[in-house]
């Protein structure tokens, strides 16, 4: 059976460099360029270094210290956390083991203290007591952080033409949850030690990392190359929901963990930034076209667990190699057993056919109430059925048109006639299928 380990071997990947202090100068050509830098970076690679950002190094040394004393702390001085979060997926502090199925047959393990971060008062009191400087010093970091992602944030919405301003009172009073990942430098019997693919949730992570072993999907080939650390810097993530806001202009980033073995402990330290838990996040209405059509993104709010968001499939990663497929299938397996909906990318539907589809059925739906009634019935059975229905907490009113269309051929007669191109879309080759069009007026 294939294993990480010999899975082919990987390139760097040429991780953009931002130099921040371009941002704070006062000359608007300086800065228009880093924000078309930024731009560019959310755009292809989705995952930038900061450099030049203001904080401190001692800062940011003393944050991963003290999260390396909490980890080589004895068991029982851990208890109290475990007590606190281990069965509550909400709990604002939590400490876990994570092990997950990833490449082949393979286990990844890590363990993972997660702390709610912002406002730094709510939730101190419950952060860890031991050691004694653990409040501090993360407080310190996690506060330098906050600021940075507010001013990253402010410059990724300028990137997207947006207002400076745009939703920045949102992202301030957002949520922001820091996860210590903790890699021990020997894995227990066959058990890897890692985090498996997946992209972060939020608007943007910033991450510091200790030590080799992140992974990065280049979204030019599709293959995993090395983002090894660059000394100083911070990284930066475009999130899940960045993806929405921008109405799929930046990708979030699909990114692992694969230690290598050596005898090196490892440590990061992931900054999750977004709104506030309940806010949906829906694109930007300037990113949405004359017509209104958004990408296939949901809008989601960010209060679900981070565990539990929206999957995304790549389906082109299906017709690739053994081992990438076996991680493919096992993700939609993860997803149904989880979150029961996932997103399917590079699915092989061309754009215009499904946006052919939804004009015609639109020009349907505008025809005189006459010509649609030639459908009605109120057989649920009938081949071809157009109704109207009511109903949610709103009373909404809307029609739909149900139409059986595989085989094709047995049903393509019964299918409307207008408008004249309604019966060219596309047929489903070789799936039992039913389309049910609804149009909300
Ligand atoms: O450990 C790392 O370098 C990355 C961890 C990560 O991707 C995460 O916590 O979401
Ligand atoms: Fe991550």
């Amino acid at each position: 059976m294939s294993s990480i380990s010999d899975h082919n071997p990987i390139h760097a990947m040429k991780v953009p460099i931002i130099d921040l202090s371009h941002l704070s100068r006062q000359d608007f050509y300086e800065k228009s360029l880093v924000i078309k830098e930024i731009h560019e970076a959310c755009q292809n690679s989705g995952v930038f270094h900061v450099i030049n950002h203001g904080i401190p190094k001692s800062v940011i040394d003393e944050a991963l210290e003290v999260n390396q004393k909490f980890f080589d702390l004895p068991g029982i001085m851990k208890e109290e956390i475990l007590e606190l979060g281990s069965r509550d997926p909400f709990s604002p502090v939590k400490l876990a083991r994570f092990q997950h199925s990833a490449l082949g047959s393979d286990l990844l393990q890590r363990d993972v203290l997660r702390l709610q971060a912002y406002p730094f008062e709510d939730f101190v009191d419950i952060w860890p007591k031991h050691p004694a400087d653990y409040r501090e010093k993360m407080g310190r970091y996690t506060a330098e952080i906050k600021k940075l992602a507010i001013q990253v944030f402010v410059a990724i919405m300028e990137s997207l033409n947006l207002d400076a301003t745009y939703l920045k009172e949102n992202f301030d009073k957002g949520m922001q949850l820091v996860a210590t990942n903790s890699y021990p430098s020997k894995s227990i019997s066959d058990i890897k030690i890692g985090t498996p693919p997946h992209t972060d949730f939020g608007i943007i992570t910033i991450l510091v990392q200790t030590a080799p072993g992140l992974q990065v999907m280049d979204n030019l080939d599709g293959t995993w190359k090395d983002a090894p650390k660059l000394e100083g810097s911070l990284q930066v993530f475009v999130g899940d929901l960045l993806e929405v806001l921008s109405n799929g202009m930046y990708k979030s980033v699909m990114h692992q963990v694969i230690v290598p073995s050596t005898n090196k402990t490892r440590m990061s330290i992931a900054s999750f930034h977004s709104f506030e838990f309940d806010e949906i996040v829906e694109p930007a209405k300037k990113l949405v076209d004359e017509e209104g059509v958004k990408s296939a993104h949901c809008s989601m709010g960010s209060s679900t667990d981070y565990n539990m968001l929206m999957p995304i499939i790549d389906l082109s990663l299906l017709q690739k190699d053994h081992q990438t497929r076996s991680l493919v299938i096992s993700q939609i397996r993860e997803s149904c057993r989880t979150a029961g909906i996932f997103a399917v990318i590079n699915h092989g539907i061309p754009e215009t056919i499904a946006e052919e589809a939804l004009t015609v059925n639109k020009n349907f739906f505008n025809l005189p109430l006459k010509i649609k009634e030639e459908f009605f019935s109120p057989d649920m059975y009938k081949p071809v059925k157009y109704g109207t229905n009511q109903g949610g907490a709103h009373g909404i009113l809307w029609e739909y048109l149900k139409l059986y269309s595989h085989p094709f051929e047995t049903f393509v007669d019964l299918w409307p006639k207008s408008p004249p191109d309604y019966r060219n879309v596309t047929d489903c080759d070789n799936i039992e299928c039913v389309w049910i069009v609804n149009y909300l007026r």
